[in-house]
């Protein structure tokens, strides 16, 4: 196989939710000094390895924009058309978001977190409307069928909202031949990894995705991929890999 387009794709910088070990989700939570710091050193990485892009993706969650903008800075292209789209939000974790993800674990127990973090099909305690927490009352959704909102949502449910943009809006920008440039989350990444990858619903469970660690996938004439690979040293990525899938064991 040959790989005729490139695609990035990187998990925002370590968010102030992601510092304090909160589960975040559709929370709008800013990135921390060590987010900002890490977003420009992809940035700078990035540029050292002359990668160049034609078009942006990213989500309607300030912490993928924040770092796609710091991104743009280091790569001098603030010229780039970006698509913002909630189908590229984060996984929504119900009433999981703002917990803490150790003391959820020694109150529930690490299986079940692991379950709710990382199960393809599980989905973590739903939000009730009138939970102060309901999504439906942030400015960005305030235009969207309100119906659609989520309560909460399994890896499984984020795939199948992400999916349709990726048909409709993605893959079209690839096909053209746009170098394509995607900032989003830990799990709607994922979701984006196991339908590129093929993965089954067990191994999805062990895949990890590090903070603002650009990810590169070498696509053929259909896009099905012929390589893919993490910028930055393995030993880098293993121990950040692991550092996130430790947040969810109790302490
Ligand atoms: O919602 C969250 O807490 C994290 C992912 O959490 P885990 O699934 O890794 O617990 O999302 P992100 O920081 O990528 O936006």
């Amino acid at each position: 196989m040959t790989a005729k387009y490139k695609l990035v794709l990187i998990r925002h910088g370590e968010s102030v939710y992601n510092q304090q070990n909160l589960f975040c989700g559709w929370h709008d939570a800013d990135l921390s000094e060590t987010g900002i710091k890490e977003a420009v050193a992809a940035g700078q990485l990035l540029k050292e390895l002359n990668y160049e892009f034609d078009i942006a993706f990213t989500s309607v969650l300030k912490r993928a924009i924040k770092t796609l903008y710091l991104l743009q800075e280091e790569l001098d292209c603030h010229w780039l058309p970006v698509i913002r789209s909630w189908r590229l939000n984060e996984r929504h974790y119900g009433g999981l978001q703002g917990l803490n993800k150790a003391q959820t674990a020694e109150k529930y127990g690490n299986s079940k977190v692991k379950d709710w973090r990382r199960s393809y099909d599980i989905p973590p305690p739903p939000l009730e409307k009138t939970d102060g927490r309901w999504s439906g009352k942030d400015k960005q959704y305030q235009d969207m069928d309100q119906g659609m909102i989520p309560a909460c949502e399994c890896l499984k449910d984020t795939v199948e909202r992400t999916l349709p943009f990726w048909y409709d809006s993605i893959v079209p920008a690839i096909k053209s031949g746009k170098r394509v440039l995607i900032s989003a989350h830990g799990n709607s990444l994922r979701g984006l990894v196991k339908y590129l990858d093929n993965k089954t619903e067990l191994e999805i469970t062990e895949l990890n995705i590090p903070t603002a660690m650009p990810l590169v996938y070498e696509l053929d004439e259909n896009l099905r991929p012929v390589q893919s690979y993490y910028l930055g040293s393995a030993e880098e990525v293993a121990a950040a890999q692991a550092k996130v899938a430790n947040q969810g064991t109790a302490k």
